[in-house]
């Protein structure tokens, strides 16, 4: 991937990309096998395209009301302009170019960190398969609010495809891309992602993986794996928005999810209502913490015939590792975004083998790798 940023040395965020994409491939590969120790060729790789796949921007603004940067901060604070950057697809770019003007009309003062002083932090933007938009503004306070409200006509007339506008209060001068608040400026605070196999929701805080095409792959290859292992009843742990739950979803089938996010929740909930309008399902969403729900629906011998889980970077975590090995549970389906941690995990549960592993490319020019792995009981 061709990228003037990385020529002119202004950022360095995508470590991999001097490595023709076809060796950054076998790279990880390698990687993944050696965590998981399995065969480097019997690692599948799903890969999709290296530029333009990204379907959200975390821009830090920099720079001046007047002439603002949308991008990163360089170690002295000064603000660096990523707008065109190649790993957003097109609608992304039109967005932050239109947004760049709106910092100025509504007179948005780039938040200084070195002074402490202004107010936008970032401007947050997902877009989805449609080309619909959500736009976040994150703000040091709700001082702007009403300039952002009087100029939001001419920021919707300029880019239609705005379905969800927040703003979003951080506070605190800590490097957090976001706050607890989020004030929703528009009708609709849910962005439709609409997927091959369900449609999803995200609302401004949901997790949602950044490449979706890969994640669409990935989901059907889910379904893939657990229509031949068919099981009756199924835990999606770490559910998020529903992703794996709603694409293993049939007949006949329990599948159950688990989110600590209550908003994740509800989306999950809004997709499986409009999923089973046509097909009739047997989902169940619950907010939660993914252990204690295995710990206490174990512990009452409640188990299921296949777990999926997928959970943040850090891994399931001893608990959870140690609750699923000491189980009946005869296949577990593990998504992870950190072979480190899928490895650790792993060697706490000894009684599963690696069955299969596959590569699912969702971050290319970087050392990311995002890995499906199921496990079967020995
Ligand atoms: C990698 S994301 C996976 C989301 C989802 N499976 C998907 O396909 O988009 C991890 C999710 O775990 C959730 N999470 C973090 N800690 C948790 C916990 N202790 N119990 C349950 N969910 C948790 C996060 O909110 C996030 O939605």
């Amino acid at each position: 991937m061709e990228c003037d940023y990385h020529r002119r040395g202004e950022c360095a965020s995508c470590t991999l990309i001097d490595v023709a994409y076809p060796d950054q491939i076998a790279r990880k590969r390698r990687r993944v096998a050696a965590a998981l120790g399995v065969d480097e060729a019997s690692v599948a790789v799903t890969t999709g395209p290296d530029a333009r796949f990204r379907n959200k921007a975390k821009m830090v603004a920099g720079g001046t009301m007047d002439s603002p940067t949308l991008g990163i901060l360089d170690e002295s604070w000064h603000g660096t302009d990523l707008t065109r950057c190649p790993l957003y697809p097109e609608a992304i770019h039109v967005a932050l170019r239109t947004l760049s003007r709106f910092v100025s009309l509504a007179r948005l003062a780039p938040y200084d960190v070195a002074e402490r002083r202004g107010e936008l932090k970032h401007i947050l933007v997902t877009v989805s398969p449609d080309d619909e938009l959500m736009v976040r503004f994150v703000m040091r306070s709700t001082e702007a609010h009403t300039r952002i409200v009087k100029h939001l006509p001419t920021l919707l007339t300029e880019l239609p495809n705005v379905r969800v506008a927040t703003l979003n209060v951080l506070p605190d001068h800590r490097a957090a891309l976001e706050g607890e608040r989020e004030v929703v400026l528009t009708s609709e605070s849910k962005l439709p992602m609409r997927l091959r196999g369900a449609t999803l929701y995200l609302q401004p805080r949901s997790f949602f993986q950044t490449n979706t095409g890969v994640c669409e792959d990935l989901y059907e290859r889910a379904r893939g794996i657990v229509a031949e292992i068919a099981p009756r009843s199924v835990w999606d742990l770490y559910c998020g928005v529903g992703g794996f739950a709603l694409h293993l979803a049939g007949e006949d089938r329990d599948v159950t999810g688990v989110e600590l996010s209550p908003e994740a929740i509800e989306c999950a909930r809004l997709s499986a209502a409009e999923l089973g309008d046509v097909a009739g399902t047997g989902l169940t969403f619950l907010s939660g913490d993914a252990t204690a729900f295995a710990i206490e629906n174990g512990g009452a011998g409640r188990w299921p015939d296949l777990a999926v889980v997928n959970p943040p970077r850090r891994g399931l975590g001893g608990d959870l590792s140690r609750t699923l090995e000491a189980s009946s549970i005869p296949a577990v389906l593990y998504s992870s975004c950190n072979p480190t941690s899928l490895a650790h995990d792993l060697a706490a549960m000894p009684g599963f083998r690696v069955e299969s592993a596959e590569l699912f490319d969702m971050f290319p020019h970087t050392e990311h790798a995002e890995v499906l792995t199921l496990l079967r009981r020995r």
